[in-house]
Protein backbone atom coordinates (compact mmCIF):
# COMPACT_ATOMS: atom_id res chain seq x y z
CA UNK A 1 0.00 0.00 0.00
CA UNK A 2 1.41 3.14 -0.88
CA UNK A 3 1.68 6.11 1.47
CA UNK A 4 -0.50 8.58 -0.71
CA UNK A 5 -4.19 8.10 0.60
CA UNK A 6 -6.33 9.62 -2.22
CA UNK A 7 -9.81 11.92 -0.78
CA UNK A 8 -12.95 12.90 -3.34
CA UNK A 9 -15.30 15.06 -2.34
CA UNK A 10 -18.27 14.47 -4.39
CA UNK A 11 -20.24 17.51 -4.83
CA UNK A 12 -24.08 17.61 -6.51
CA UNK A 13 -24.68 14.42 -8.06
CA UNK A 14 -21.60 12.65 -6.88
CA UNK A 15 -22.39 11.02 -3.60
CA UNK A 16 -20.78 7.17 -3.94
CA UNK A 17 -17.62 5.54 -5.92
CA UNK A 18 -18.56 2.12 -6.85
CA UNK A 19 -15.02 0.75 -8.05
CA UNK A 20 -13.60 1.14 -4.44
CA UNK A 21 -12.73 -1.99 -3.12
CA UNK A 22 -13.32 -3.81 0.05
CA UNK A 23 -15.02 -0.07 0.73
CA UNK A 24 -16.88 0.17 4.21
CA UNK A 25 -18.63 3.52 5.22
CA UNK A 26 -16.99 4.94 8.24
CA UNK A 27 -18.00 7.49 10.75
CA UNK A 28 -15.86 10.07 12.49
CA UNK A 29 -16.36 13.01 14.94
CA UNK A 30 -14.29 15.90 14.45
CA UNK A 31 -13.59 19.09 17.29
CA UNK A 32 -15.41 20.96 14.51
CA UNK A 33 -18.43 18.98 14.79
CA UNK A 34 -19.41 16.09 12.43
CA UNK A 35 -18.65 15.58 8.70
CA UNK A 36 -21.43 16.36 6.03
CA UNK A 37 -21.82 12.11 6.02
CA UNK A 38 -19.67 8.98 6.86
CA UNK A 39 -16.99 8.36 4.55
CA UNK A 40 -16.67 5.51 2.07
CA UNK A 41 -13.15 3.85 3.05
CA UNK A 42 -11.36 1.63 0.15
CA UNK A 43 -8.84 0.91 -1.99
CA UNK A 44 -8.15 0.70 -5.56
CA UNK A 45 -5.04 -0.59 -7.43
CA UNK A 46 -3.09 -0.37 -4.11
CA UNK A 47 -4.02 3.28 -2.76
CA UNK A 48 -6.28 3.90 -0.04
CA UNK A 49 -9.41 6.05 -0.91
CA UNK A 50 -11.20 7.83 1.24
CA UNK A 51 -14.65 9.52 -0.28
CA UNK A 52 -16.76 12.24 1.20
CA UNK A 53 -19.98 13.36 -0.01
CA UNK A 54 -19.95 17.08 0.14
CA UNK A 55 -23.75 17.42 0.50
CA UNK A 56 -24.41 14.11 2.44
CA UNK A 57 -26.13 11.09 0.99
CA UNK A 58 -29.74 12.52 -0.12
CA UNK A 59 -28.43 16.07 -0.59
CA UNK A 60 -28.73 17.13 2.84
CA UNK A 61 -26.43 20.21 3.37
CA UNK A 62 -26.55 23.51 1.35
CA UNK A 63 -23.72 25.12 0.12
CA UNK A 64 -23.42 27.87 2.80
CA UNK A 65 -24.19 24.77 5.89
CA UNK A 66 -20.98 21.88 4.99
CA UNK A 67 -19.16 21.40 7.60
CA UNK A 68 -15.83 22.63 5.79
CA UNK A 69 -13.87 22.30 8.79
CA UNK A 70 -15.17 19.29 9.69
CA UNK A 71 -14.94 17.25 6.13
CA UNK A 72 -11.37 18.64 6.07
CA UNK A 73 -10.34 17.29 9.52
CA UNK A 74 -11.99 13.54 9.17
CA UNK A 75 -10.18 13.47 5.96
CA UNK A 76 -6.86 14.42 7.79
CA UNK A 77 -7.56 11.66 10.48
CA UNK A 78 -8.24 9.05 7.37
CA UNK A 79 -4.22 9.98 6.12
CA UNK A 80 -5.50 11.78 3.22
CA UNK A 81 -2.46 13.84 1.58
CA UNK A 82 -4.29 14.53 -1.78
CA UNK A 83 -7.89 15.69 -2.32
CA UNK A 84 -10.08 15.69 -5.19
CA UNK A 85 -13.10 18.00 -5.32
CA UNK A 86 -15.15 17.09 -8.20
CA UNK A 87 -17.65 19.71 -8.43
CA UNK A 88 -20.34 21.31 -10.58
CA UNK A 89 -20.19 24.50 -11.91
CA UNK A 90 -21.36 27.26 -14.29
CA UNK A 91 -19.11 28.44 -17.49
CA UNK A 92 -17.52 31.85 -17.84
CA UNK A 93 -16.33 31.01 -21.22
CA UNK A 94 -17.60 29.82 -24.61
CA UNK A 95 -15.10 27.31 -25.14
CA UNK A 96 -15.87 25.60 -21.64
CA UNK A 97 -18.71 23.66 -22.37
CA UNK A 98 -21.82 21.99 -20.44
CA UNK A 99 -19.86 18.61 -20.27
CA UNK A 100 -16.01 19.56 -20.01
CA UNK A 101 -14.00 19.44 -17.27
CA UNK A 102 -11.65 22.49 -15.74
CA UNK A 103 -9.05 21.73 -13.58
CA UNK A 104 -8.65 25.18 -11.30
CA UNK A 105 -6.04 26.64 -10.61
CA UNK A 106 -7.01 30.10 -9.13
CA UNK A 107 -9.80 30.85 -7.04
CA UNK A 108 -12.25 34.19 -6.05
CA UNK A 109 -13.79 33.49 -2.46
CA UNK A 110 -16.95 35.61 -2.90
CA UNK A 111 -18.47 33.73 0.31
CA UNK A 112 -19.73 35.90 3.28
CA UNK A 113 -20.48 34.47 6.71
CA UNK A 114 -18.54 31.01 6.18
CA UNK A 115 -15.93 30.09 8.89
CA UNK A 116 -12.87 29.78 6.76
CA UNK A 117 -9.86 29.18 8.59
CA UNK A 118 -9.07 26.59 11.67
CA UNK A 119 -7.11 28.89 13.04
CA UNK A 120 -8.30 32.04 15.24
CA UNK A 121 -7.39 34.48 18.41
CA UNK A 122 -5.38 32.21 20.76
CA UNK A 123 -3.53 30.56 18.09
CA UNK A 124 -2.96 32.36 14.81
CA UNK A 125 -1.52 31.15 11.69
CA UNK A 126 -1.36 32.74 8.09
CA UNK A 127 -1.01 30.22 4.78
CA UNK A 128 0.13 31.42 1.49
CA UNK A 129 -3.37 30.81 -0.68
CA UNK A 130 -1.21 32.33 -4.12
CA UNK A 131 -1.52 29.17 -5.96
CA UNK A 132 -4.87 27.57 -3.94
CA UNK A 133 -4.59 24.25 -6.00
CA UNK A 134 -2.06 21.78 -6.49
CA UNK A 135 -0.04 21.64 -10.13
CA UNK A 136 1.16 17.99 -9.08
CA UNK A 137 -2.70 16.85 -8.71
CA UNK A 138 -3.80 19.07 -11.87
CA UNK A 139 -0.90 17.49 -14.00
CA UNK A 140 -2.02 13.82 -13.14
CA UNK A 141 -5.34 14.72 -13.55
CA UNK A 142 -4.91 16.23 -16.12
CA UNK A 143 -3.44 13.01 -18.05
CA UNK A 144 -6.04 10.71 -16.55
CA UNK A 145 -8.82 12.60 -18.03
CA UNK A 146 -6.96 13.22 -21.64
CA UNK A 147 -6.95 9.29 -21.50
CA UNK A 148 -10.51 8.74 -20.96
CA UNK A 149 -11.47 10.65 -23.61
CA UNK A 150 -12.93 14.00 -21.03
CA UNK A 151 -12.84 17.47 -23.29
CA UNK A 152 -10.57 19.02 -20.09
CA UNK A 153 -9.39 22.68 -19.21
CA UNK A 154 -5.86 22.77 -17.84
CA UNK A 155 -6.14 26.12 -15.71
CA UNK A 156 -9.14 28.30 -14.70
CA UNK A 157 -10.25 30.69 -12.33
CA UNK A 158 -13.39 29.15 -9.87
CA UNK A 159 -15.26 32.19 -8.19
CA UNK A 160 -16.91 30.87 -5.35
CA UNK A 161 -20.27 32.44 -4.57
CA UNK A 162 -22.61 32.04 -1.43
CA UNK A 163 -25.49 31.06 -2.84
CA UNK A 164 -28.29 29.22 -2.84
CA UNK A 165 -29.31 31.35 -5.42
CA UNK A 166 -28.19 31.74 -8.78
CA UNK A 167 -26.51 35.05 -9.56
CA UNK A 168 -27.84 37.94 -11.13
CA UNK A 169 -27.27 38.73 -14.75
CA UNK A 170 -25.07 41.76 -14.09
CA UNK A 171 -23.19 39.18 -11.34
CA UNK A 172 -22.42 36.82 -14.15
CA UNK A 173 -21.32 40.02 -16.60
CA UNK A 174 -19.07 41.45 -13.78
CA UNK A 175 -17.53 38.04 -12.84
CA UNK A 176 -16.82 37.18 -16.33
CA UNK A 177 -15.93 40.24 -18.02
CA UNK A 178 -14.16 42.29 -15.17
CA UNK A 179 -12.95 39.59 -12.72
CA UNK A 180 -11.79 37.29 -15.63
CA UNK A 181 -13.02 34.18 -13.42
CA UNK A 182 -13.59 31.22 -15.79
CA UNK A 183 -16.27 28.91 -13.58
CA UNK A 184 -18.72 29.46 -10.98
CA UNK A 185 -19.45 27.28 -8.08
CA UNK A 186 -20.60 27.59 -4.50
CA UNK A 187 -18.59 24.79 -2.53
CA UNK A 188 -14.79 24.96 -3.46
CA UNK A 189 -14.45 28.10 -0.63
CA UNK A 190 -13.74 27.80 2.10
CA UNK A 191 -12.47 24.17 1.28
CA UNK A 192 -9.20 24.85 -0.32
CA UNK A 193 -8.26 27.31 1.89
CA UNK A 194 -9.05 24.67 5.12
CA UNK A 195 -7.62 21.85 3.01
CA UNK A 196 -4.30 24.76 2.57
CA UNK A 197 -4.17 24.99 6.42
CA UNK A 198 -3.93 21.42 7.02
CA UNK A 199 -1.28 20.49 4.66
CA UNK A 200 -3.36 18.55 1.70
CA UNK A 201 -2.72 19.00 -1.66
CA UNK A 202 -6.24 20.09 -2.97
CA UNK A 203 -7.42 20.01 -6.74
CA UNK A 204 -10.63 21.48 -7.86
CA UNK A 205 -12.26 19.30 -10.85
CA UNK A 206 -14.92 21.53 -11.89
CA UNK A 207 -17.44 19.96 -14.33
CA UNK A 208 -19.21 22.58 -16.56
CA UNK A 209 -23.08 21.94 -16.40
CA UNK A 210 -24.42 25.81 -17.41
CA UNK A 211 -23.19 28.86 -19.17
CA UNK A 212 -25.07 30.51 -15.81
CA UNK A 213 -26.92 33.43 -16.86
CA UNK A 214 -24.18 35.44 -18.96
CA UNK A 215 -24.79 33.72 -22.41
CA UNK A 216 -26.77 35.49 -25.06
CA UNK A 217 -27.28 32.25 -26.71
CA UNK A 218 -27.95 29.90 -23.85
CA UNK A 219 -30.71 32.59 -21.07
CA UNK A 220 -30.53 31.73 -17.45
CA UNK A 221 -29.89 28.51 -15.42
CA UNK A 222 -31.96 26.18 -15.98
CA UNK A 223 -31.99 23.65 -13.00
CA UNK A 224 -33.71 20.47 -15.27
CA UNK A 225 -31.38 20.93 -17.87
CA UNK A 226 -28.76 21.45 -15.34
CA UNK A 227 -29.40 18.19 -13.42
CA UNK A 228 -29.50 16.61 -17.03
CA UNK A 229 -25.98 17.25 -17.81
CA UNK A 230 -24.77 16.62 -14.46
CA UNK A 231 -26.03 13.17 -14.90
CA UNK A 232 -23.62 12.67 -17.72
CA UNK A 233 -21.33 14.70 -15.91
CA UNK A 234 -21.19 11.92 -12.64
CA UNK A 235 -19.71 8.93 -14.80
CA UNK A 236 -16.68 11.17 -16.10
CA UNK A 237 -16.18 12.51 -12.91
CA UNK A 238 -16.30 9.31 -11.58
CA UNK A 239 -14.40 7.66 -14.11
CA UNK A 240 -11.46 10.53 -13.72
CA UNK A 241 -11.26 9.34 -9.93
CA UNK A 242 -11.10 5.65 -10.54
CA UNK A 243 -7.89 7.16 -12.78
CA UNK A 244 -6.21 8.67 -10.31
CA UNK A 245 -4.16 5.68 -8.56
CA UNK A 246 -2.21 4.92 -11.54
CA UNK A 247 -1.85 8.95 -12.80
CA UNK A 248 -0.09 9.35 -9.38
CA UNK A 249 1.81 5.94 -9.61
CA UNK A 250 5.13 5.50 -7.52
CA UNK A 251 5.64 6.66 -3.98
CA UNK A 252 4.45 9.81 -2.84
CA UNK A 253 7.55 12.37 -2.68
CA UNK A 254 6.79 15.98 -0.81
CA UNK A 255 4.87 18.47 -2.73
CA UNK A 256 7.56 20.45 -4.67
CA UNK A 257 4.63 23.51 -4.39
CA UNK A 258 4.84 23.09 -0.66
CA UNK A 259 1.25 22.03 -0.02
CA UNK A 260 2.14 19.25 2.28
CA UNK A 261 4.25 22.10 4.54
CA UNK A 262 2.15 25.10 4.90
CA UNK A 263 2.20 25.08 8.11
CA UNK A 264 5.88 25.37 8.73
CA UNK A 265 6.27 28.97 9.29
CA UNK A 266 2.46 29.55 9.73
CA UNK A 267 1.63 30.03 13.15
CA UNK A 268 2.85 33.15 14.73
CA UNK A 269 1.35 32.94 18.37
CA UNK A 270 4.09 32.39 20.90
CA UNK A 271 3.74 28.88 22.51
CA UNK A 272 3.50 30.07 25.78
CA UNK A 273 0.49 32.60 24.77
CA UNK A 274 -1.73 29.43 22.91
CA UNK A 275 -4.89 28.64 24.20
CA UNK A 276 -4.58 25.33 25.24
CA UNK A 277 -8.08 24.37 24.51
CA UNK A 278 -7.37 25.21 20.74
CA UNK A 279 -4.21 23.73 20.06
CA UNK A 280 -6.26 20.93 21.88
CA UNK A 281 -8.50 21.12 18.65
CA UNK A 282 -5.56 21.59 16.27
CA UNK A 283 -4.42 18.39 17.11
CA UNK A 284 -5.11 16.22 13.91
CA UNK A 285 -4.60 19.41 11.59
CA UNK A 286 -1.55 20.94 13.27
CA UNK A 287 -0.18 18.54 15.55
CA UNK A 288 2.57 17.97 13.15
CA UNK A 289 3.70 21.76 13.63
CA UNK A 290 2.40 22.20 17.48
CA UNK A 291 3.95 19.26 18.52
C1 LIG B 1 -26.84 21.55 -8.35
S1 LIG B 1 -26.43 23.14 -8.85
C2 LIG B 1 -25.74 24.08 -7.53
C3 LIG B 1 -24.85 23.34 -6.57
O1 LIG B 1 -23.98 22.48 -7.31
C4 LIG B 1 -22.65 22.77 -6.95
O2 LIG B 1 -22.33 21.95 -5.82
P1 LIG B 1 -20.92 21.22 -5.67
O3 LIG B 1 -19.89 22.29 -5.76
O4 LIG B 1 -20.95 20.58 -4.32
O5 LIG B 1 -20.86 20.23 -6.81
C5 LIG B 1 -22.70 24.24 -6.60
O6 LIG B 1 -21.56 24.65 -5.89
C6 LIG B 1 -23.98 24.34 -5.84
O7 LIG B 1 -23.81 23.95 -4.49
N1 LIG C 1 -24.24 28.62 -12.60
C1 LIG C 1 -23.86 28.14 -11.42
N2 LIG C 1 -23.62 28.98 -10.39
C2 LIG C 1 -23.23 28.51 -9.18
N3 LIG C 1 -23.10 27.20 -8.91
C3 LIG C 1 -23.32 26.33 -9.90
N4 LIG C 1 -23.25 25.00 -9.92
C4 LIG C 1 -23.59 24.60 -11.15
N5 LIG C 1 -23.89 25.66 -11.95
C5 LIG C 1 -23.72 26.75 -11.17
Amino acid sequence: MSDRVIGVIGGSGLYAIDALEGATWTTLTTPWGDPSDAILVGELEGTKMAFLPRHGRGHVHAPSDVPYRANIDALKQLGVTDILSVSACGSFRDEMAPGDFVLCDQMIDRTRGRTSSFFSSGCVAHVSLAHPTCDRLRSAALGAAQGLGITVHNGGTYLAMEGPQFSTLAESRMYREVWAADVIGMTNMPEAKLAREAEICYLTVAMVTDYDSWHPDHGEVDINQLLATLGANVAHGAALVAAMPAALNGPREACPQGCDSALQFAIMTAPEKRDPALVAKLQTVAGRVLG
